[in-house]
């Protein structure tokens, strides 16, 4: 059974309609990557899938037991305020010591619980939020933009991490990012969201950074032009996402790592 089912959702903010006929599903296990220009609905998309946000339209269905863990696009913490790592995730209350270690080693970051929130590095903080969403041991994890401010290898190795959270827990992923190259690879399907679902297929990795920065820097119809469209559906006069289909001769290759 499907952890979630989106069927013909529609959401807006006021007069402003920003998801449309949406319709998907996310199946136990699977790790699935949203793409999508600027102001395409991929956060409204997550925050409906929470609770924060109430469609207009249609439904959103999960599984009975479904849990869900989030790390959100931003979280500022004053950095005058003295908190170490284990006390901020233990701060809901309630969280046994053993608990946050555990998580804390999912993430990859067992040895920061002592360090003080404001001593943490960029992609250190994005691990101890990684730790924060795995501690009610979600069967879901959902991730906007969880790499923005990170280099490259951070990046690459944060999502690294990912791919060893699902292998080591069995959840499921939902996850927002820009960085195509990087992300596709710990990626088994692809969504392209443009207010509604434009396409969604298998994702390819692409080899050569430079062939990637040509593209990626062409907008959007270079960085949705990052993976093969598999899908047989016409597109209506509504899907302007700008990709040309006869023109899609990526260099790629098979499944076995980060692009270099
Ligand atoms: N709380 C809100 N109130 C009113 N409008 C909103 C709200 N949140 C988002 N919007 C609008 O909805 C549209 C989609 O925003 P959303 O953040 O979902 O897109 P996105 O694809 O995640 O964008 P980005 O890639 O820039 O993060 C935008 O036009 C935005 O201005």
């Amino acid at each position: 059974m499907s952890l979630v089912t989106l069927e013909n959702l529609s959401v807006g903010y006021g007069a402003n309609e920003v998801l449309r006929g949406v319709s998907l599903t996310i199946e136990p296990g699977e790790i699935v990557t949203v793409v999508g220009p600027n102001g395409s609905g991929k956060t409204t998309l997550l925050r409906t899938l929470i609770g924060a946000v109430t469609p207009t339209s249609g439904h959103v269905r999960k599984s009975s037991g479904l849990k869900i863990g989030y790390v959100p696009q931003k979280l500022h913490i004053d950095p005058t305020l003295p908190i170490t790592v284990e006390r901020f995730l233990r701060l809901p209350g309630g969280i046994a010591r053993a608990r946050c270690i555990e998580a804390l080693e999912q993430a990859g970051v067992a040895d920061l619980s002592r360090l003080q929130m404001s001593a943490l590095s960029g992609g250190q903080f994005q691990r101890i939020m990684l730790a924060r969403a795995l501690i009610s041991q979600p069967n879901l994890l959902l991730l906007d933009e969880a790499t923005q401010g990170l280099d490259q290898p951070g990046s690459a190795s944060f999502y690294l991490q990912i791919e060893e959270v699902r292998r080591a827990t069995g959840c499921a992923v939902l996850m927002i990012s820009h960085e195509l190259h990087v992300v596709m690879s710990a990626s088994d399907r692809v969504i392209c969201l443009n207010g509604h679902v434009c396409c969604e297929g298998t994702p390819e990795i692409v080899s050569a950074a430079p062939e990637y920065r040509a593209l990626f820097g062409t907008g959007t119809g270079g960085a949705l032009a990052l993976y093969r469209h598999e899908h047989d559906h016409a597109h209506d006069e509504n899907c302007d996402h700008g990709f040309d289909h006869e023109h899609s001769q990526m260099q790629a290759e098979s499944r076995t790592g980060v692009a270099q």
